[in-house]
């Protein structure tokens, strides 16, 4: 029996680090040149849903998974528009996909969408070498442009932009607000700014009966309170590209909305922008997380959740006590079990929460999918903390953290004051 299997023409291809190191392989998916930051991600499935996810834009995705393609691209699983990755490097391309979902080869699709990568060069050498000297700018070079001298390329690496400084949330976000509506009864409407949102996320809110108003990253206070016919339920902030340190307007609307007791609810760079406007700075983790195996104690039940990651930054703040802030008591809710790095944070005297992981998972396991059930908690319990009822025990509660949360707000809310 022969197998029909399309011979596959690939032209050299070259992989050039910032800091020299190279690696000469073959082409894969367009020919051309691309630069951006190398990370790798550790995700043996859902390559579909990770080249979609906005938050890649700029980053030339390292595969550690040895074989990808298996089961090409199909019409459900992308988390936006287009493919976000500046680029994509893989050991062995599937030479065929087979999955009764496919529609197509994911190499046919990375060269219609003109996506730079490289195949057969060793991912797992170059894996260890990011980890060992951290994430930093690489081209990919193909074809004609992998003939070019090696300084010359390293030259164009080395002059390419940062990942840190850049602000990159508006050039992903949709310039018009859309709505995705409530599947079953309408219980509630949420505000969810578009920071380079992933599909699954107002879909999986859609599925709890929220009506998700997506609004574009420049969204001022007034687009997010003329929504509803009082203003939003919550407001959420979604996960995005870039450096959390750009994002001073976001994180000033974020310190809108908490002033405004409006719940809130942030995922990865929503964490990381609740996290600014708590007074907490950011920082670049050296190789960041990106996978969708990573293990995260949720330390209000103690239990341990595998989970989908994908971030370079990450949240400073003291993970073994409670932190003081100008709104009031905060504490980091969730913790990566590998390195101790911040993978959530509660207010504890405001209606307010966020992780740094993925609880959308896509792709990846569900097990974090409660969060967005306390979501709909938060709002629920939403008129009993801004007009709380005199007699009921959870009404009493929740007044003596609003007044708390008031004393401690009365000080200077400012970014100066923490
Ligand atoms: N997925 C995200 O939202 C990523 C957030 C941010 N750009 C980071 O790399 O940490």
């Amino acid at each position: 029996m022969t197998l029909n299997v399309p011979s596959q023409h690939r032209e050299p291809a070259i992989l050039v680090l910032e800091d020299g190191r190279t690696f000469r392989g073959s082409s894969y998916g367009a020919l051309g040149e691309t630069v951006g930051e190398a990370v790798f991600s550790t995700g043996m499935t859902g390559y579909q849903e990770t080249l979609t996810d906005p938050s890649y834009h700029r980053q030339v995705i390292v595969m550690t998974a040895p074989h990808v393609g298996n089961t090409g691209v199909n019409r459900e699983d992308d988390e936006s528009a287009r493919i976000w990755a500046a680029g994509y490097v893989v050991r062995d391309p599937a030479l065929r996909s087979s999955s009764w979902r496919a529609t197509r080869d994911l190499e046919d699709e990375l060269r219609e969408q003109g996506v730079v990568g490289i195949c057969s060069i060793d991912t797992r050498a170059l894996t260890r070498h990011l980890r060992e000297r951290g994430s930093m700018r690489v081209g990919v070079f193909s074809g004609a442009a992998a003939a070019r001298p090696e300084p010359e390329l390293l030259d164009v690496v080395r002059t390419s932009p940062q990942m840190a400084g850049s602000a990159l949330a508006a050039e992903v976000s949709t310039t018009e607000p859309y709505i995705i509506p409530a599947v079953g009864e309408k219980r509630f409407i949420v505000a969810a700014l578009d920071l380079g949102i992933k599909a699954m996320t107002p879909h999986l809110m859609s599925l709890r009966g929220i009506e998700v108003h997506v609004l574009p990253a420049t969204a001022t206070l007034d687009d997010v309170l003329a929504i509803g016919e009082h203003g939003p339920d919550g407001v959420f902030f979604s996960n995005g590209p870039g450096d959390p340190a750009t994002a001073d307007r976001e994180v000033g609307l974020l310190r809108q909305v908490l002033d405004a007791r409006i719940p809130f609810f942030g995922i990865c760079f929503g964490n990381q922008l609740l996290g600014r406007a708590l007074g907490f700075g950011t920082y670049k983790l050296k190789y960041g997380h990106r996978g969708i195996n990573q293990p995260v104690m949720d330390r209000t039940t103690g239990k341990v959740e595998v989970t989908a990651h994908n971030h370079g930054f990450a949240v400073d703040a003291p993970i073994d006590r409670e932190s003081d802030t100008a709104y009031g008591r905060v504490r980091v809710s969730h913790v990566c079990l590998n390195d101790d790095v911040v993978e959530g944070l509660e207010c504890l005297d405001l209606p307010a929460y966020s992780v740094q992981y993925h609880p959308e998972a896509a792709a990846g396991p569900h097990d974090a999918a409660y969060l967005f059930d306390r979501f709909l908690d938060l709002m629920e319990q939403r008129p009993a903390l801004v007009a709380p009822g005199p007699t009921s025990d959870a009404s009493e509660a929740s007044e003596s953290r609003r007044e708390g949360a008031t004393t401690r707000s009365a000080g200077p809310a400012t970014e100066g004051s923490n």
